[in-house]
């Protein structure tokens, strides 16, 4: 990406924090990235552990950039958008990451229908580059523009276009808020094996790394995910009793509700936020 552009960030939360990171890790130069958080003590612990510019003002940061990413809570978008209307300017594309809130919304909330918006939908391993993006280009977004955002937000990890912007519920659902999935799954692991005899130590290496390892063999593809299931599962064996309970328990059934719940949510989001 050309070092001359200027990346602004809107809310230095959580997953400003994690894209931060990513970008600087994957080289962006911390003096194109410029914060703005309502915060003064964020502020100066961005400007402390990340060595980048921020501000409380967020008219300022969206006037320094060229691309700038809003990443408030859905809650804020509204406000957050309507003050810095005036400086998103011509050419500026502006990135959201905020659940649910649709891009009408955003055009709305701009009164700007020609602005060049892209909805993102990122996750938290962007903090080490291992995280998966999720993109929208709204009809007013450049091809050029598509390709800076796709070259900048790989420093995240993957990318993936989507076509049909409602698909970015069920997206949110399921990789912007998946790697919480995952974490409660190893939490539970572990708790389990404490509870039947081993140390917290020892059960937290052997689940993570067992974790790892799955993941590493279910990416390499040599074998689709149920080939990798039943070369586990012996026949009467521990494996096959296991996967018994978590059938009885409708596992598979569960994980549909909790996706289903998760991008109803974000529908939520937008009509409360509206
Ligand atoms: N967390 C995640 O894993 C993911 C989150 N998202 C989306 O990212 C967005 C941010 O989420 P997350 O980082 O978790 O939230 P956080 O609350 O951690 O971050 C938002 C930051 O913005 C600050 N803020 C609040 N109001 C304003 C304002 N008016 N102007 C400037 N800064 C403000 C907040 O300060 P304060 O805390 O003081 O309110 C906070 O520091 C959400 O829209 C969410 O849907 C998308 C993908 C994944
Ligand atoms: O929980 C949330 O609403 C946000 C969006 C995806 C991950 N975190």
């Amino acid at each position: 990406m050309s070092q001359k552009k200027n990346i602004g960030i809107i809310g230095g939360g959580n997953m400003g924090q994690a894209m931060l990171s990513g970008f600087l890790q994957q080289g962006i130069t911390a003096n194109t990235l410029f914060v703005a958080d309502h915060s003064a003590n964020t502020c100066t612990q961005l400007n402390r552990n990340f060595g980048i510019y921020s501000a409380t003002d967020n008219a300022s940061i969206a006037d320094k950039a060229d691309i700038l990413i809003v990443a408030v809570k859905p809650q804020q978008m509204r406000s957050v958008l309507e003050r810095i209307a005036p400086c998103i300017v011509e050419n500026k594309l502006l990135i959201s990451i905020a659940a649910g809130i649709t891009s009408m919304q955003i055009f709305t909330w701009l009164n700007k229908p020609n602005a060049s918006i892209i909805r993102a939908m990122p996750n938290t391993p962007a903090l080490i580059g291992e995280g998966i993006t999720a993109l929208y280009a709204t009809p007013t977004v450049s091809e050029a523009q598509q390709q800076e955002a796709q070259v900048l937000l790989s420093c995240l990890g993957k990318i993936l276009w989507i076509k049909k912007e409602e698909q970015m519920d069920t997206v949110t659902a399921l990789s912007g808020s998946g790697p919480a999935y995952f974490f409660y799954m190893m939490e539970g692991l572990i708790t389990a094996g404490i509870q039947l005899g081993l140390s917290q130590q020892d059960a937290t290496e052997l689940t993570l790394q067992t974790a790892l390892g799955s993941i590493k063999m279910a990416v390499a593809q040599t074998n689709d995910l149920k080939t990798l299931r039943e070369k586990v599962t012996s026949k009467g064996g521990t494996t096959e009793r296991g996967i018994q309970t978590l059938t009885q328990g409708n596992f598979l059934n569960l994980l549909e509700n909790t996706i289903a719940q998760a991008s109803q949510r974000a529908k939520e989001l937008s009509q409360e936020f509206n």
